[in-house]
Order: structure tokens, then C-alpha cells, then sequence
């Protein structure tokens, strides 16, 4: 039998408390592990510490207390084995697309170190991205030239241009309407089935989460930790049409159960 894999991520006992002894807890004693490849999604009340965990796995903050390992590497800095993108784009507005999508390259090593050789390969590999989410042609125009989901999708693919081995969203589709976002889950599902980057994607929305995820954790209200956790069972490509399914509808229903719950600071039986 082959030796059980450790987690890519694993998060032990952590605790973050901005602002000194006084201060907001934000998370409490939150556990949680991601394996190699797997895509989970983190859904929970408004203000319960989701972006704080980003943070936290990401390297922009510290911890309190308790540990954060990505790839057995205690995290003490920013990880650039890390993609990430926002609910807001923040794309450069002065760099084309094309440049935008290709701004990791000058940041991260070893890319940095090539960027200057093997500049036609790398620019390629942006083309190929930029093609994978339908925005083909648009490399030279300009962030206020293109829509917000367009936008949002170039945010996308500078998020994996370096090869992230984690890659973390944070409501990357929140801020686009319902049409776009679903479209953007349909391309992005396909980006993920053929580079299989491991993802940590946090959203509000509950239907994204059981679209996209393998796996979706439910957290408490502020001081967050996991509540409840669902496997997603749906085999992949899944269509927009699956979100219609009785069996997809009842699993958000599901979640939103227990996310009331933890509105409400209770905690319901785990039947997953
Ligand atoms: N830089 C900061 N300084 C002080 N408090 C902060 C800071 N960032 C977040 N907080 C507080 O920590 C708590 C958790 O915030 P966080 O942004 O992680 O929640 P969230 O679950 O992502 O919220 P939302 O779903 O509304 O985006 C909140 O009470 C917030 O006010």
C-alpha cells in the first residue's frame, strides 16, 4: 500500500488576533488540511475570519498561536508558490494585458532570473492562459478596455502564470454578475481539470463552492473555525445544468443550513 501522502496544506490549532492582547480574534483554534490537487472551498458568515485564513496560508500575516505548512514548509513569509486573486481584478492600468498576466514573472524566481532569456516562451505561455479563459486578441488592450469579467479572468491568469503550486481566491467571481460568474466557473473548472493546481477558493456563494469544489468547509461566526465540512461527490466536467439537479440543490441547501446555524452560533450534526 503506498504511504499516505502528507497535506499540501496543513493548518494546526491556529489563532489570529489583530490589534495586540485587546485586540479582535479573528480565528480561533481552526484545523484544516488540503491535499496535492485538491480544490476546497471555505464558505461561512459574513466577518468569520475567511480572508484572515487566506492571509495566513498565504504568508502576508502571521499567525498567533498554531501552525500553517504548505508543501512541508513552515509558512513565516510570503509564499511565492502561491497564485492569488481578489474579488477586485487590480490589474495595473498602465501594463497591457499581456503585461499584466506576465507580472509574477518579474517578481518570482526562478522565472525572474529567465524572464529576460526565454521572454517568447513565457509571453507564449501568457497567450495560452489568456486563450484557455476566451480572451484571445485582448493581449494588448488596456484593464479599462475590457469588461469586468474580462478583467476578472486576466486576474485569473496572471494568478497561475508562475505555476503556482496553491493556488487562493478570494471571491475572485463576487463582484460580476450572476451570467458572468457562472460562465467564469465553466472556464475556470476546465483551467483546473488541465493544470490540477491545488486551490483554497473562499466565496459567499454556496452554489459556486458546490460547482467548483471536491471538498467545501463551512466555518463558525467570528472567532472562526471549521464547522462542518461536505465532500462534493458530482463527477467532473460538471455543467451548468448539474446546478439545476435535485441532489446539487439539496447540498446547497445543506450548507446553508449549516451556515444559518452558524449565524446563530449553533452548531448542527454533521451527516456528510
Ligand atoms: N487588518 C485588520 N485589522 C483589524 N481587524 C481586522 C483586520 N482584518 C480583518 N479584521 C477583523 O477580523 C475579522 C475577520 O475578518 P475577515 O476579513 O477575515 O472576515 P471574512 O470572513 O473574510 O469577512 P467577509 O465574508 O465579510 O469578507 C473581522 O471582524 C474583521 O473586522
Amino acid at each position: 500500500m503506498a504511504a499516505m501522502e502528507r497535506a499540501f496544506v496543513e493548518i494546526d490549532g491556529v489563532s489570529m488576533r489583530y490589534g495586540g492582547a485587546e485586540g479582535t480574534l479573528a480565528l480561533q483554534d481552526t484545523t484544516l488540511s488540503v491535499r496535492r490537487g485538491e480544490f476546497v472551498a471555505v464558505v461561512g458568515p459574513s466577518g468569520c475570519g475567511k480572508s484572515t485564513l487566506m492571509k495566513l496560508v498565504s504568508g502576508l500575516w502571521p499567525s498567533s498561536a498554531g501552525n500553517v505548512v504548505v508543501a512541508g514548509q513552515e509558512v513565516d513569509r510570503p509564499l511565492s508558490v502561491v497564485g492569488m486573486a481578489f474579488q477586485n481584478p487590480t490589474l495595473l492600468p498602465w501594463r497591457t494585458i499581456l503585461g499584466n498576466v506576465m507580472l509574477p514573472l518579474e517578481v518570482v524566481e526562478p522565472h525572474r532570473r529567465r524572464l529576460r532569456a526565454e521572454r517568447a516562451a513565457y509571453e507564449a505561455k501568457a497567450r495560452g492562459l489568456l486563450a484557455m479563459v476566451g480572451l484571445s486578441g485582448f493581449e494588448k488592450k488596456f484593464p479599462y478596455q475590457l469588461s469586468g469579467g474580462m478583467q476578472q479572468r486576466a486576474s485569473l491568469c496572471r494568478a497561475l502564470i508562475h505555476d503556482p503550486q496553491l493556488l487562493m481566491l478570494d471571491e475572485p467571481f463576487g463582484a460580476l454578475d450572476i451570467f458572468t460568474r457562472e460562465d467564469l466557473w465553466v472556464q475556470f473548472q476546465e483551467v483546473c481539470l488541465q493544470l490540477k493546481p491545488t486551490v483554497i477558493l473562499v466565496t459567499h456563494d454556496l452554489k459556486e463552492a458546490v460547482f467548483l469544489a471536491d471538498r467545501v468547509l463551512v466555518m463558525s461566526s467570528r472567532p472562526g473555525r471549521i464547522l462542518a465540512e461536505r465532500r462534493i461527490p458530482f463527477p467532473r466536467p460538471r455543467s451548468l445544468d448539474d446546478t439545476y439537479r435535485q441532489d446539487f440543490q439539496d447540498l446547497v441547501h445543506e450548507l446553508r443550513n449549516h451556515i444559518n446555524a452558524a449565524r446563530k452560533g449553533e452548531e448542527i450534526a454533521d451527516a456528510a
